[in-house]
């Protein structure tokens, strides 16, 4: 059976008024909301406030530029120049306080990847939630000239992930698998 699922039309909070009226918690606002046969119904609002910070005037708050999401862009503060080979450490202007339990992964935009030689170097590069400095982006130039690269560009996306802590054990033995020791290409390459 299908259930209707009322959605915000900004960011699928979803607290539901009347007349096709959804109320926004994210934004703060009153939104329509659309019906479609294949969506769930959802009360609740499925989306945390998460605490960020500008240290740079020209520093850009991250938004999801859609629903359906998973990441959303950090741009330069500065115009940075990138030697040939070079890998440079690219400011966002940004602090955040992520929840314990959740990091934030910087990954590349795959545009800049197919488009420039600019690469990130460290991807995905990983913000811990209990760090309070500057979110940083690694750039690596893999070109043998300078870039230089504008302030205000998209230099790479965030993408916040739940994570687990284990509590390691020491032991001499693990269970054995099929797999065992096998890897790097031991099932085969095609
Ligand atoms: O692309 C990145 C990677 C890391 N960081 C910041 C946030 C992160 O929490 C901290 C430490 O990163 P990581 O654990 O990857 O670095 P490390 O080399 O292990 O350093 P540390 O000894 O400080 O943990 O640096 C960034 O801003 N951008």
């Amino acid at each position: 059976m299908k259930i209707p699922y009322y959605y915000c039309v900004n960011c699928a909070q979803a607290e539901i008024l009347t007349n096709h009226k959804v109320y926004c918690k994210l934004k703060s606002q009153v939104n329509t909301y659309d019906v479609g046969i294949n969506y769930q119904k959802v009360t609740e609002c499925p989306v945390y406030n998460v605490r960020i910070k500008k240290i740079h005037p020209d520093a850009q708050i991250p938004q999801y530029a859609t629903n359906g999401s998973s990441g959303f862009d950090f741009y330069t503060v500065e115009e940075i120049v990138i030697q040939p080979k070079e890998t440079k450490l690219i400011k966002t202007g940004l602090q955040i306080a992520l929840p314990i339990g959740y990091e934030l992964q910087i990954r590349p935009r795959s545009g800049l990847s197919l488009k420039t030689p600019l690469r990130v170097a460290n991807t995905p590069g990983t913000v811990d939630a209990d760090y309070r400095g500057e979110i940083c982006i690694l750039v690596w130039n893999t070109e043998d000239k300078p870039i230089t690269i504008e302030k205000g560009t998209r230099i790479a996306q965030g993408v916040i992930c739940k994570i687990e802590q284990v509590n390691f054990i020491e032991t001499d033995e693990l269970d054995d698998t099929d797999r065992g020791d096998g890897g790097f290409g031991s099932t085969g390459v095609k």
